[in-house]
């Protein structure tokens, strides 16, 4: 970071803090759309054409570039990342800016009960590097029984995890000891390394899973996902890592590779005898273009929005468009099969120790001085992938995230949108309290994104549907009695440590501690972690399927998907690795397609 001095770093800290507690989500994509006439202008002739610059276009953008002859255009709706989202620490004040499309779940039935109108945030990023500029920069690959699904559960060949294995790797430069050189990269263009955890933190917790057959592992990335470990994450020194910074920031001078912001892509291109994509619509700075792909047009705009795009163009449930007064050009499930892990966020271990009582200025001294990456109200200490019967080769249930300093009351409020009454309830000390949040790893139900009109104008509508299969809600029930069967445990008495009894406001009818105590608290503090997979998902079969296992669109010409949205279900874990993976092998496809491998 180039500042003169430590004031003006601060500064320029607290300065975004301050926009982002000021700032107002807009109810529409208003702020990027203005179109002030109804000509369109030529913006050129490309070989591919990649819609959004995160995961999976930044990776794209950069491997298809890799051939010199081919002319590729980056679209992105976004801007610049700042030196503000290089801290991880902070990153939640960004879902507060414009580096966030600002969305929301529609109100929820069975989850987000505490949120305002029972509406999650639903922050998703805008911006080059996407949500890897805005997210909290976990790496976590998943279990290779995830990767092994999507070949025999989903039927889609090429994707077991030895097959993805070399592309995880590609990637990756990983810096954290001790690690399993079989599975990992050094030398790609993405650092994982670990943060610095608090020792006492750890002390605590490493013991506390061990009595429940849980252990420590050393890398959750190597031959076991299960067990107790600290985080990897997508970290070169104490910067994020993003794919701007790790595969666009240094490839700018390649002429083939061009990259424009500020466009939000509103269309594409499709020519409806043969079914053939051949360009795009967007708009820019006020002005509508179009741009022309002679080999390809790629949708990488994620999880959310490239189901509202391939929807708006006419690829979508025939019902849904024909409601929306949109031709239809292809019936395809798009949209639908929509997952989120929903975590449960209201479990607080109360402590009498001291583990952190540093103010913002001194957080942002060591992080300056490259000691620690700035970790405020989401940090992130040791992570616990479990699975219910201890078997290695079988895939998670839950995820563990351990957390020092927690949330303060009103970051509560603030970064999860809660109402007051909760906020209160919690009571949080930030000094001694530890949060552990507790993720439902593979989800039963599934949600929806679909769209509000036929205008681009309009956010889409997205609704995880959460908890709507029973089995959801009672599967983290178990996770939550996991952590509770710890309650008595001498290691926890020899820190002062006992679970918090919240008093939940809408759970006082039930006896403390008792099961429905939990599931009502559960419904209240249950939230979204903003992984969207599967609008789109990757299968044999067009009926239950958006994409095929080389990721084109069925019974569409020169039109692909590479993002969070192909994703046959979740995995177990977070998202950006795998999209990172799934990117790299997607460049391949391509350039194999056009014998250019
Ligand atoms: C707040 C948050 C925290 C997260 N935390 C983690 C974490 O700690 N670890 C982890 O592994 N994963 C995390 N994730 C998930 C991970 O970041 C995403 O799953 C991943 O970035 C998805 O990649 P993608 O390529 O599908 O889409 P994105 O990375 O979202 O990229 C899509 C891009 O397309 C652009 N775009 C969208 N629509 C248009 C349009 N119409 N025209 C032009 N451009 C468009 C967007 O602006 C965006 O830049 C988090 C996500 C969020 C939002």
């Amino acid at each position: 970071l180039k500042y003169d001095n430590f004031e003006e770093f601060v500064d320029m800290v607290e300065g975004n803090i301050s926009a982002a507690e000021n700032y107002t989500i807009s109810k529409d994509n208003s702020d990027i759309l203005n179109q002030s006439s109804s000509a369109v202008k030529d913006f050129g002739t490309f070989d591919f054409i990649i819609i959004g610059a995160g995961a999976g276009g930044g990776v794209l953008a950069n491997r298809l570039s890799e051939i010199l002859e081919w002319n590729v255009l980056l679209l992105e709706a976004g801007g610049s990342p700042d030196d503000f989202t290089k801290i991880l620490g902070l990153s939640a004040y960004t879902y507060y800016s414009t580096r966030s499309w600002g969305y929301n779940v529609t109100s929820q039935k069975h989850a987000c009960l505490a949120a305002n109108e029972e509406k999650c945030i639903f922050p998703q990023g805008r911006g080059l590097g996407g949500g890897t500029t805005i997210n909290g920069g976990v790496y976590v690959r998943g279990h290779p029984e995830d990767f092994d699904r999507w070949v025999s559960v989903y039927g889609n060949p090429g994707w077991s995890y030895e097959e993805v294995l070399p592309y995880f790797k590609k990637s990756e430069n990983a810096l954290f000891e001790p690690r399993d050189s079989y599975y990992h990269g050094e030398g790609g263009y993405w650092t994982v390394d670990q943060c610095l955890s608090t020792p006492t933190v750890v002390d605590l917790f490493k013991p506390l899973f061990k009595e429940k057959g849980i252990d420590f592992i050393d890398d959750y990335s190597g031959k076991y996902e299960n067990g107790i470990a600290q985080y990897q994450m997508s970290l070169k020194g104490n910067e994020r890592v993003s794919t701007y910074s790790a595969f666009l920031e240094n490839f700018t001078s390649r002429s083939n590779l061009n990259i424009s912001l500020n466009n939000f892509v509103t269309k594409i291109a499709i020519n409806k005898a043969t079914k053939t994509a051949y360009g795009v619509y967007f708009v820019k700075d006020g002005v509508n273009y179009f741009a022309k792909a002679k080999k390809e047009v790629i949708v990488s705009a994620g999880g959310v929005n490239s189901a509202q795009l391939l929807m708006l163009s006419g690829i979508g449930p025939k019902k849904h468009l024909k409601d929306l007064n949109i031709p239809l050009v292809k019936n395809l499930p798009v949209g639908q099969n929509l997952q989120d892990h929903v975590m449960f966020i209201g479990l607080i271990f109360r402590t009498n120790r001291i583990f952190y009582n540093q103010t913002m200025a001194e957080m942002l001294k060591l992080y300056e001085e490259n000691q620690r990456p700035l970790m405020t109200g989401y940090s992130v200490e040791l992570v616990s992938f479990t699975n219910f019967g201890r078997n290695q080769t079988i895939r998670p249930d839950i995820e563990y995230q351990i957390s020092t300093p927690p949330p303060s009351g009103s970051q509560f409020e603030f970064f999860f949108g809660i109402n007051d009454s909760f906020v209160e309830a919690i009571n949080i000390n930030t000094s001694s309290d530890i949060n552990l949040f507790i993720y439902l790893m593979h989800p039963k139900s599934r949600g929806s994104i679909t769209l509000k009109s036929n205008s681009p104008l309009d956010k889409p509508l997205i609704d995880p549907n959460y908890f709507a299969e029973d089995e959801d809600i009672e599967t983290l029930y178990r996770g939550v009695e996991l952590i509770l069967s710890m309650n008595n445990s001498q290691i926890l008495k020899d820190y002062g440590a006992y679970i918090v009894d919240v008093e939940y406001p809408y759970c006082e009818s039930y006896e403390k501690f008792s099961k429905d105590w939990w599931l009502c608290a559960i419904k209240y503090f249950s939230y979204s972690t903003f992984h969207a997979v599967s609008a789109n998902r990757m299968g044999p079969d067009p009926k239950t399927s958006v994409v095929n296992a080389r990721l084109q669109v069925y019974g569409m010409k020169n039109l692909r998907v590479v993002d969070s949205s192909v994703l046959p279900e979740l995995i177990s874990g977070h998202i950006t690795a795998p999209v990172l993976m799934l990117a790299e092998k997607a460049s391949d496809i391509i350039k194999e397609k056009y014998n250019r491998h």
